[in-house]
């Protein structure tokens, strides 16, 4: 019997050997849930101009000082115009939001508190110098840092890489993960079942969970309990792999097809990691690229659980942000919990808007209805076996 390796030392391996991925250009719409790989300047202020806030009149201010005052409309400054017009003492000009300012013009009067006149206007309230005018640079100056290298992009900072003018970003891609799953007894969804098998449901789990993280997953559908068959499919795979993750076969059965092909090579670690679930599994590089892959045992519970712990992290230190354990939040437990010694435990739990967590019923690594209706693991350390009603824990919110 070899003996247990702790959570952490198996995630810290990992992260040893898990390498960031090279920047690659990108046209903007591919660069969604990348990492920032440059730092991104403005190369010119934003807004470049000083433009109207509101639908309007340009005014000078102490042309409206008393009001209510007729003053005559000399023409119309649409958003885009071009034509740099000035306004002089007692004139206005209808002005659109995102207009240029006229020069002579000092602030902005809402068509609200006017009549809207077209060729003269009655203006009803006065406004102070600046009024409903957004200065250029307020946002940005020219040469400013909009976006650090490092950050991850959402919608929000596509929307600034196109406000600063970039077609093409350079990023951290996302990861391309393979999934492939092992076991004679696993069927297609959507397949009849026969005496013995059952649908295969961790690569889909799995694939939604590489989403999630960060990365792009591919299924390579299902390899039956055949060491030669997975050494096959895994090298017919690699070619569009950042990594693999496999699951199934690394226990201590006779047809433990994941460990029998990669054992040999000496490049991938199978342990018994001191967790429940998810105890047997292993890591390692594979191929001449040395691509991680990491060997999920195949109970559904199990692969999951250990894709948040591990897989999880890796992923982020391949896209460039920092990488660590899983984040937890602290909570407090609504029920009495047990925990085997010597594990770490993450028990499938429903947290409450209160901070409360309470266990689910079915703890079992093959009840996936069960973890399907939790929201959070409930971390028990190594040490305690035990806990009351009202304890403190951590929980990973899923
Ligand atoms: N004698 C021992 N037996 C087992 C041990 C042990 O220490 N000694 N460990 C148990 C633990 S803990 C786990 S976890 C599993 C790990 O099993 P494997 O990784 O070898 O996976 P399989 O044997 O292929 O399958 C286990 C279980 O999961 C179901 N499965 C597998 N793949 C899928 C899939 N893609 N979709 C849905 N379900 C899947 C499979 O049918 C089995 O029921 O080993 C224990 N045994
Ligand atoms: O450790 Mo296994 O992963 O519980 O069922
Ligand atoms: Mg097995």
């Amino acid at each position: 019997m070899n003996s247990l390796r702790s959570v952490d030392d198996h995630l810290a391996g990992i992260l040893n050997t898990v390498r960031t991925l090279a920047p690659l250009e990108v046209e903007l719409e591919q660069a969604l849930g990348t990492t920032l790989a440059e730092e991104v300047t403005s190369p010119v202020a934003l807004p470049p101009f000083d433009n109207s806030a509101m639908d309007g009149y340009a005014v000078r201010a102490e042309d409206v000082a008393a009001v209510p005052v007729t003053l005559p409309v000399i023409d119309d400054v649409p958003a885009g115009d071009d034509r740099l017009q000035a306004i002089g003492p007692g004139m206005v000009m209808r002005i659109m939001t995102g207009a240029p300012l006229p020069a002579g013009a000092d602030a902005v009067i809402p068509v609200e508190w006017t009549d809207a006149g077209t060729a003269q206007v009655v203006v009803g309230r006065s406004a102070a110098p600046g009024h409903a005018i957004r200065r250029a640079g307020e946002d940005v100056r020219a040469g400013d840092v909009v976006l650090p290298a490092g950050t991850p992009i959402g919608p929000a900072q596509l929307g600034v890489l196109a406000g600063v003018g970039r077609r093409r970003v350079l990023v951290r891609p996302r990861p391309r993960v393979v999934i492939i799953s092992t076991g004679a007894e696993l069927v297609e969804p959507g397949m009849p079942l026969g005496p013995g098998q059952i649908w295969e449901s961790n690569s889909y789990a799995l694939l939604a969970a590489v989403r999630e993280a960060g990365g792009e997953g591919y299924r390579a559908g299902i390899v039956s309990d055949d060491a030669a068959g997975f050494l096959d499919q895994l090298d017919a795979q690699l070619v569009r792999a950042d990594l693999v993750i496999t699951s199934g076969g690394v226990s201590m059965g006779a047809y433990e097809p994941v460990k029998e092909a990669l054992g040999p090579l000496g490049t991938v670690r199978f342990d018994r990691v001191a967790m429940q679930p998810g105890m047997p599994q292993g890591f390692g590089v594979v191929g001449e690229d040395h691509i991680p892959l990491f060997a999920l045992p195949g109970n559904p519970v199990s692969s999951f659980v250990s894709f948040m712990l591990f897989v999880r992290p890796a992923l982020r230190k391949m896209r460039g942000l920092p990488a660590g354990p899983t984040p937890t939040v602290r909570a407090v437990t609504a029920a009495p919990l047990r925990s085997p010694q010597g594990k770490r435990s993450f028990l499938r739990g429903v947290l409450a808007p209160d901070g409360t967590v309470e266990p689910v019923r079915r703890q079992g690594s093959h009840q996936l209805a069960a973890l399907a209706s939790a929201n959070a693991l409930i971390v028990v350390p190594e040490d305690v076996t035990e806990l009351p009603e009202g304890a403190n824990v951590e929980v990973i919110p899923l």
